[in-house]
């Protein structure tokens, strides 16, 4: 009892106290852990397992030392901790964890992912090489070709929508979304009728679904058996991704593209890169594989906007504002583009406010070496989980947290963002697709509210569900309602 008590007297003074710069570093406090499973059942009861992490930051600190079955882990909380972790320590943290199927879905070896993969030269080259794809400067011609096209696209969306019925919204966005990251990236569009196509975006979408689950043969790696069979799927899925990808959209290409010309887009950097530097940082197969995350990316897009439309039709006063902005800047004659998203704060401010809702986690870290986070000891090789949800929707950082309240993010009328909003991560290996997000996520909801009012399908109840990006494919329909 007596090293009970000094063991929490320990306790308190670490998470009062942690050690100063300079000082050697504490042990992270840690629970009380069971057998096999270590900390697992502390996750059990919490539909989000960030919940769990915020639980675990009050009770015990900001950073908590957990075994998660066979993997060990550390939950940090806190802002500048968190930052600390991404950016000023961002060296040290720029890993991945090796889970099984990180690997399986990236035939045996998850250094074929952008997302997935440790820190490396060849990372370092895909990252350099994507920027100036990703983030297309404004008043360059890209960003205008972009703006077209996200207009010609969402124009197209609005043809499939039969105003006041019951609207299966998800594919429609899926497939069109998908046009404009092939279209961007690839100077390759689909019919949306056609079957082949509707197929790889489907398969997209559930590669996309499952790389935003968390199970517990992650952890468990006896436990992977059960998930033999859907992995044998997903491996089926990614083959047949590679073989469209071959015949449809690079095709001719990398034999006809001559290196010394001026790539015309993704698909002709990349072919750049492994034709014009043979010895570069990567060859042709994992240059596929870059380029099929990176259209890949438009999943996030229309998964994201699919919970944006569930925010707003609970959100009739948000909906009305965001159509008199449209209607104060840009009209219903004119259609609105990427172009006016700097006219329009209110809009932008509640695709923010979706964002920030939906909580979606940093991608875990893994660190590359023996450090520490506020003065705790970091082991090598610990799986470092960021708490984001946190940052989102602490009582302590938002006024009034599970509204959904555009406001927040407006100051004199521009729009502002707290330091501790940290949706798309930090630092080295922060999100690539941050600004196709705002861009299209833009284009489409200010595209769909200046024809329409989003209305509740019959019967159907909206909880748009939290903590990851990703729906099932079987998910809500809405009515739009012609204005
Ligand atoms: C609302 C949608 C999205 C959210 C909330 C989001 C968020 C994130 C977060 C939190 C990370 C981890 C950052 C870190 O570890 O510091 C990440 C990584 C990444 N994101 Fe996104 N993302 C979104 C959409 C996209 C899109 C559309 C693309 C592609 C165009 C994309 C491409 C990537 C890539 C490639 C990485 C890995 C970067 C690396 O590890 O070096 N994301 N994203």
């Amino acid at each position: 009892a007596i090293a009970a008590t000094r063991g929490l007297a320990d306790e308190k003074r670490r998470r009062k106290a942690p050690a100063d710069a300079g000082a050697a570093p504490l042990e992270p406090p840690t629970p009380p852990r069971l057998p096999v499973i270590g900390h697992l059942h502390l996750l059990a009861g919490y539909d989000v397992p960030y919940k769990a992490f915020s639980a675990l930051g009050a009770r015990l600190g900001a950073v908590v030392r957990l075994q998660l079955g066979a993997v060990k882990c550390v939950v940090v909380n806190g802002q500048k901790n968190i930052r600390e972790g991404l950016v000023t320590k961002g060296s040290h943290f720029d890993s991945r964890p090796n889970f099984d199927r990180y690997q399986q879905l990236f035939d045996g070896n998850k250094e074929n992912s952008l997302a997935f993969c440790d820190w490396s030269d060849t990372q370092k080259a895909r990252r350099d090489m994507l920027r100036s794809h990703t983030f297309p400067r404004a008043f360059t011609n890209s960003f205008v070709a972009l703006e077209n096209l996200i207009s010609r696209e969402t124009l197209r969306m609005l043809a499939q929508v039969t105003p006041g019925e019951d609207v299966e919204l998800k594919p429609i966005l899926a497939k069109n979304c998908a046009n404009i990251f092939f279209a961007h990236f690839c100077s390759k569009r689909f019919d949306v009728d056609d079957a082949r196509f509707g197929d790889l975006v489907q398969n997209f979408d559930e590669i996309f679904y499952e790389v935003n689950q968390g199970y517990a043969a992650d952890f468990l790696p006896f436990l992977r058996p059960l998930l033999k069979r859907n992995m044998a799927r997903m491996r089926g899925l990614t083959r047949d991704i590679r073989r469209f990808v071959e015949e449809e959209v690079v095709g001719e290409r990398y034999e006809l593209f001559d290196a010394e010309d001026e790539p015309a887009d993704y698909v002709e950097s990349l072919i750049k890169h492994v034709k014009g530097s043979p010895t570069g940082e990567f060859d042709w197969n994992t240059a596929l594989f870059a380029l099929e995350d990176i259209v890949g990316g438009h999943s996030a897009v229309s998964n994201f906007l699919m919970k944006v439309f569930g925010f707003l039709v609970n959100e009739p006063r948000v909906q009305r504002r965001i159509q008199e902005e449209i209607d104060e800047n840009v009209g219903r004659d004119k259609h609105i583009t990427i172009g006016d998203r700097k006219a329009m704060p209110y809009t932008e401010a509640a695709i923010y406010e979706a964002i920030r809702m939906i909580a979606s986690p940093i991608v875990p870290r893994v660190a590359n070496r023996d450090s520490s986070i506020n003065g705790y000891k970091i082991e090598k090789g610990s799986v470092i989980f960021m708490n984001n949800y946190e940052l989102n929707m602490s009582e302590e950082l938002w006024e009034r947290p599970k509204e959904f309240l555009p406001e927040r993010f407006l100051k004199d009328g521009n729009v502002v963002k707290p330091e501790h909003f940290l949706p798309f991560g930090g630092g080295r290996r922060s999100c690539l697709g941050y600004r196709m997000v705002q861009l299209v996520s833009f284009g489409v909801v200010g595209g769909f509210l200046q024809n329409f009012t989003v209305a509740p399908a019959q019967g159907e109840l909206y909880k748009v569900p939290v903590g990851s990006l990703a729906l099932k494919k079987d998910t809500f329909k809405f009515k739009f309602v012609k204005r």
